[in-house]
């Protein structure tokens, strides 16, 4: 038996528009963010998918997506599961800095350390590790067995929670999947097999 797991990233949010380091702080989606999320739910609905549960952070940005794709797809009565596990990255002291202010303050290769290292976490902030050491435990507790039971289960979560999954699911190493940049709103189809293993990744 094969089940599925779709994970999608966020429609672009007020702070991605802005520039700003977003982490655990709250702003909503832009009219080109609610755009997306719509368009994501048209692309799903045209496979014909439909969910048996679907699961989000508890960030406004992502359930606002989670609700648009659900509306475009015309499903009502889907269970929501809302988990702060598999919210952003907290980005410690940088949240709400512009990313070009703060390389021209720190640099442009501490900056990069920041964003895209695995094990250095911002100041007062999570490491991708960090973010990976919440975002798994829940995964393989609440998400992955549903899946391997056969269920298809939609996540509207965030770049970097997105990238701790996806290194998972794919089996890749921290330089492989810090290379790998989630766009926004874009739907991505894992068939996973009974064990959780990956069986198919499809991009729709
Ligand atoms: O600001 C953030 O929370 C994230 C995602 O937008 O940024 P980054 O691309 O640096 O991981």
């Amino acid at each position: 038996m094969t089940g599925t797991l779709i994970l999608v990233r966020h429609g672009e949010s007020e702070w991605n528009l802005k520039n700003l380091f977003t982490g655990w702080r709250n702003p909503d989606l832009t009219e080109k963010g609610i755009g997306e999320a719509r368009a994501a739910g048209q692309a799903l609905k045209a496979k014909g998918f439909s969910f048996d549960t679907t699961f989000t952070s508890a960030l406004k940005r992502a359930q606002h997506t989670l609700d648009l794709i659900l509306e475009e797809m015309g499903i009502e009565n889907v269970t929501i599961v809302r988990n702060q596990a598999l919210n952003e990255r907290d980005y410690g002291d940088l949240s709400g800095l512009n990313k070009d202010d703060a390389r021209k303050k720190w640099g442009e290769e501490q900056v990069l350390i920041w964003r895209r290292s695995y094990d250095v976490p911002p100041p007062g902030g999570e490491s991708l590790k960090d973010t990976a050491e919440r975002t798994l435990p829940y995964y393989k507790a609440q998400i992955e067995p549903r899946v391997a039971a056969g269920e298809t289960i939609l996540v509207a979560a965030h770049g970097n929670s997105l990238r701790a999954l996806v290194m998972a699911i794919e089996g890749l190493t921290p330089e492989e999947i810090l290379k790998r940049e989630i766009a926004t709103g874009e739907p991505t189809v894992y068939e996973l097999k009974s064990d959780g293993s990956l069986k198919e990744r499809i991009k729709l």
